[in-house]
């Protein structure tokens, strides 16, 4: 896999920051997708296209329907209408595991490594996709035979990378929260993705582990692979996206690179919400934002 990152961000750049904005080149799109619970529209997506090979950080407030989203995508869950391609092939109705092998792949808010494996038995029940919680090692064992020695390689690649190696025979229930997050990314690229959709990779990580966890995703990158990730960290967002889209009340309704939405009005609008008392078009660019950081930092804190 090999990509021209700064022609890919130049690319960026040069687009309109509307919702939906057609991209050069889409790993992938979606189209009028919608998911309902109860009387709440979660997710009223009209278009979206994720540029290939670079990072898009996907944000908004609390229960913008981010995750929603991501559950739809990655075939956690069905929506009540819409159709959406990874690499032109139709996603919708393709299971969760078959949409992992296809190449995307996605972590958890919440992790879901399994605390009763040790983390070597993790990685290798990322071999098989996302399907970890219904089957039992011994049933994966059947799976594995003929490919088993290969696929503990891959695994033992992928802890020392994430220098987890150490940890191999431990427990994952005796890990960090921040090992936890190391872990389910490194168990993520176990089917090698060309798309790793990570839900708040930030929460719960302490600061001297989060600049690895940033390294880390920078890496994916510069490997080739899409990242698309869910974050309220918004120093993380500034610091490694290539493109933002900003999901309010389940819709998009920004995009841009990130210096552009953080000044975009309509972001501004999003995040504070009821918050209109005060007369935003007497602020400059810089105080602007600033507001907009307090707004997120202060719905984090509240989390
Ligand atoms: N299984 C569910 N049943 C009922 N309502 C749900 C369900 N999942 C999500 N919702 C609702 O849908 C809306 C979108 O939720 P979602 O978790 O996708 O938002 P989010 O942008 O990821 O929020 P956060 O940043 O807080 O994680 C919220 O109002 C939420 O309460």
């Amino acid at each position: 896999m090999t990509v021209d990152i700064t022609g890919a961000r130049e690319a960026l750049a040069a687009l309109p920051n509307d919702p939906g904005v057609r991209k050069p080149d889409p790993i992938v799109v979606g189209d009028d997708i919608t998911r309902t619970f109860g009387g709440l529209k979660a997710v009223d997506v009209q278009h979206v296209e994720i540029q290939r090979g670079v990072i898009t950080a996907l944000i908004g407030p609390n229960g913008a329907g981010k995750t929603t989203l991501f559950n739809l995508l990655t075939g956690f869950d069905i929506p009540d209408s819409g159709s959406w391609a990874f690499n032109d092939n139709s996603l919708a109705k393709v299971p969760a595991y078959k949409v992992a092998r296809l190449g995307m792949v996605r972590t958890f808010q919440l992790t879901k490594v399994l605390s009763k494996l040790t983390v070597i038995e993790n990685m290798r029940l990322g071999a098989t996709g996302q399907r970890g919680e219904k089957f039992f090692p011994s049933i994966l064992k059947t799976l594995w035979r003929g490919q088993e020695d290969e696929i503990t390689a891959r695994a033992d690649d992928l802890l020392a990378r994430f220098k987890l190696d150490a940890k191999r025979e431990d427990f994952a229930g005796s890990l960090s929260g921040g090992q936890r997050k190391l872990l389910e990314m490194a168990r993520a690229l176990m089917v090698d993705p060309e798309l790793i959709m990570l839900d708040e990779p930030m929460a719960g990580v302490n600061p001297a582990l989060k600049q690895s966890l940033l390294g880390h995703v920078k890496s994916l990158r510069d490997e080739g692979r899409t990242v698309l990730f869910v974050e309220h960290d918004m120093d993380m967002v500034r610091d490694i996206s290539d493109w933002v889209i900003v999901m309010a009340q389940g819709q998009i309704v920004a995009e841009g690179t990130p210096e552009a939405v953080m000044a975009d009005q309509r972001v501004i609008d999003a995040y504070l919400g009821a918050h209109h008392d005060e007369d935003l078009t007497e602020l400059d660019e810089d105080q602007l934002a600033q507001q907009v950081e307090a707004e997120i930092e202060a719905e984090e804190s509240d989390k």
